[in-house]
């Protein structure tokens, strides 16, 4: 019944089992496909509590912070937005009041347990109708070139096994002239906001997740900021894949960002 609910899917991840009995140096490929799986299995594994552990271990900031976004992304009322890896709707959902009834907002994810939850959420408020979920890949998006109005990302792209893909994809279905806002962690050239990040990690978000046995999965928070781009370095990447505009933006002194980039 839950899967009727979310039709139309598309699964566009392909299983990636490899069937070739013979490897050779140009098509053996394991490690970037066998972590966008992993990476897929941890967000379906952790679907059950992410929205209250977000509400918890940010004390409802988070949601200023999607606030903020959905505003740089400078949707309005009629549009056709796009919401890259929506996992369980916030975003989405505040963009839906944007755009309103003459609007429309798609929302996809990779993790059939996250738009299993954004499904059941839309369902208990009727105004959330013009939202549709789509089960797809950031990197090889299912839509025409110059689709949308506008489009947000809320950690996600930190979270993707190619950046440079994800944004040259972004760019393709964007309209010219509208923006993208991708909100993340922020990774701090300040060693003191960097350290405090690091801290409430170790000391505060992984003991709690571990009351849940997800103390691993949420270690990676750290690993993949660490991983991550600074702010300088995103606005470089927006301008490189072929933004005309890119500016970063720090939130909650630091802790969190917001790269703007405008096709
Ligand atoms: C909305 C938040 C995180 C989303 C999130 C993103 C990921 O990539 C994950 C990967 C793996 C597991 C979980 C996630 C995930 O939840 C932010 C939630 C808050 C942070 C977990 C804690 C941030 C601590 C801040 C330093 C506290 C700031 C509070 C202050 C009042 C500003
Ligand atoms: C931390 S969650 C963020 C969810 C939501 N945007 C929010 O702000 O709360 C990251 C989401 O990115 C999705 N994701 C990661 N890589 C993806 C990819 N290649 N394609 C589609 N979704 C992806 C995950 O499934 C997960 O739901």
């Amino acid at each position: 019944m839950a899967t009727m609910l979310l039709l139309p899917f598309r699964t566009l991840i392909p299983s990636f089992s490899s069937s070739s009995s013979s490897f050779s140096s140009s098509n053996f490929r394991p490690a970037p496909l066998r972590c966008s799986n992993d990476r897929q299995a941890l967000f379906n594994r952790i679907a059950p509590v992410y929205d209250n552990l977000n509400d918890l271990l940010s004390l409802g900031q988070h949601r200023i912070w999607k606030r903020m976004t959905v505003s740089w992304a400078g949707a309005k009322a009629g549009d056709h937005v796009l919401d890259i890896c929506c996992g369980s709707g916030d975003l989405s959902f505040l963009l839906s009041q944007k755009v309103g009834s003459d609007g429309k907002v798609t929302g996809l994810d990779f993790s059939k347990e996250q738009l299993l939850i954004a499904s059941s959420k839309q369902h208990s408020k009727n105004c959330f109708s013009n939202i549709e979920w789509i089960e797809g890949d950031a990197l090889d998006l299912p839509f025409s070139n110059g689709s949308f109005d506008a489009i947000t990302m809320g950690y996600g792209l930190r979270n993707v096994v190619d950046r440079p893909k994800a944004m040259q994809e972004i760019l393709r279905v964007l309209k010219a002239g509208s923006r993208v806002a991708i909100l993340d962690f922020n990774k701090s050239e300040e060693l003191l906001t960097s350290t405090i990040t690091e801290w409430m990690i170790d000391n505060v978000v992984v003991p709690v997740a571990s009351a849940y046995g997800l103390s691993e999965d949420y270690k990676y928070l750290k690993t993949s900021i660490r991983g991550f781009l600074t702010g300088k370095e995103l606005e470089k990447l927006a301008l490189e894949v072929g933004f005309s505009s890119a500016r970063h933006y720090e939130l909650s002194g630091g802790l969190m960002g917001c790269l703007v980039a405008m096709r």
